[in-house]
């Protein structure tokens, strides 16, 4: 289900956005119009729908439009042209009280440069929010206390926000935003400020926090790894446009366009990338159903030397090799069971191929991939396949991100000019 839905919007600044449109339609560049008309095209026909519970990542080089699209999200500024829903209602149509509401119990932000009041205490500072809304002493106290537990900072509350690391703080903007128990937090490039080692915890803490709390967060950031690391989804945005909405691992197998394909194409693959996108799916012998002689018809029809073997309800059960089905074929046996070999490859679908690389390097036979509750067989995944997907990665790693940083600021220029 979604929370917010954004339908065709746009963004113009400047004077004049009614000209920009129908040269928009002539597909100007965003470059091009600036020149005819002086007029920016923020955003550029965004459409996107974030669902509930999901990290959703905006992700783009420095002017690609999205924080004119989280601004746009709580009306800090107001769209050109489309449609905002919060939880099923237009925000273009509220009035300034229910605007108010909404980004006090619905829409929560956290900023890059932590926003703290510096002269208040630390639990001070989370209860702002509480306070302007209005909330009882009493209760907006009980709610920050519990807010700053959440992100570990217990025994803070009466710091000033100069005596806690940079860390610390964004941990404290992180509590004031969830102190109102919003439904969505927009996160606008909230750890770009941080140094790398202190950035990477953040990013894992908020991982274990969203696993705990389930909230829908909007997260907006220029790093890609950071992108594919937090998001669930990502947008990919070029000039105010999407060019793709997808998975990590849909935008680095499937990138829509040239411009995602060498954004993605320098990323180490294999960590993104799972069991369940590369595995495939094979036929299966099912005991006691089927005995030695359809197993041998089946390796025999298929020119395998093994094969798997699941029981009624595709639980994996082991695995048979031709040489064993023969034998009890010959026999006479009806019963596959005495021939399987349990000595397997397992893993589960959402495994990335990095940490079975070394299994299948050394495996015999292909990894089985297997539900992890039900234990119900998915697929096989052997290892040209994942050698095939980690090489076409790099053969196609042509164009560095350099290059698109040195095009885009040549853009840039050539609009100062
Ligand atoms: N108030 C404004 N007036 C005019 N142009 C603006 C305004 N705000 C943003 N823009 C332009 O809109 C485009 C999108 O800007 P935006 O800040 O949304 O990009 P961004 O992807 O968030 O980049 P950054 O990471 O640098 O903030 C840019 O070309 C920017 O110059």
């Amino acid at each position: 289900m979604s929370i917010i839905e954004v339908n065709d919007l746009f963004k113009v600044f400047g004077h004049d956005p009614k000209r920009v449109f129908p040269l928009i339609e002539k597909g100007l560049s965003k470059n091009q119009i600036l020149k005819k008309t002086g007029c920016t095209v923020g955003i550029n026909n965004a459409s996107f729908n974030v669902r509930k519970g999901e990290v959703f990542v905006l992700m783009g080089l420095s002017g690609s439009g999205k924080s004119t699209v989280i601004r746009c999200l709580n009306r800090l500024i107001s769209p050109t042209r489309g449609e905002i829903l919060i939880d099923g209602r237009d925000i273009m149509k509220m009035n300034k009280e229910e605007l108010l509401q909404v980004r006090r119990s619905t829409l929560s932000m956290v900023f890059q440069h932590f926003g703290l009041l510096p002269h208040r205490s630390i639990i001070r500072n989370v209860e702002y929010g509480l306070e302007v809304a209005g909330v009882p002493a009493g209760e907006r106290r009980k709610k920050a206390q519990e807010s700053l537990e959440l992100v570990g900072l217990k025994g803070y509350e009466d710091s000033l926000p100069n005596e806690l690391s940079g860390g610390m703080q964004q941990r404290v903007g992180l509590a004031r935003a969830l102190a109102s128990n919003p439904e969505v937090l927009l996160m606008d490039e909230a750890f770009s400020a941080l140094d790398p080692l202190i950035r990477t915890q953040m990013q894992d803490e908020l991982l274990e926090l969203q696993a705990r709390m389930h909230k829908t967060i909007v997260f907006i950031t220029h790093d890609l790894d950071e992108a594919l690391k937090l998001g669930d989804r990502i947008a990919i945005m070029k000039d105010g446009v999407v060019a793709q909405i997808g998975t990590p691992e849909e935008i680095l197998t499937h990138p829509a366009d040239d411009y995602v394909r060498r954004f993605v194409e320098n990323v180490d693959r294999s960590k993104v990338i799972t069991a369940s996108a590369l595995m495939r799916k094979t036929d299966v012998v099912t005991i006691p159903k089927d005995g030695p002689h359809v197993a041998v018809r089946l390796m025999e029809k298929k020119g395998l030397s093994s094969v798997f073997v699941v029981d009624s309800e595709r639980r994996l059960a082991g695995r048979v090799t031709i040489d064993d089905a023969v034998k009890l074929e010959r026999s006479k046996q009806k019963d596959l069971s005495p021939a399987l070999t349990t000595d397997l490859y397992v893993a589960g679908p959402d495994t990335p191929i990095a940490d079975l690389l070394g299994t299948a390097m050394t495996a015999k036979y292909p990894i089985a991939i297997q539900e992890e509750d039900s234990g119900r067989f998915l697929g096989l995944l052997d290892r040209a396949t994942i050698l095939a997907e980690m090489y076409d990665g790099e053969e196609d790693a042509t164009t560095p991100l350099d290059e698109i940083l040195e095009e885009h600021e040549d853009a840039e220029k050539e609009i100062e000019v």
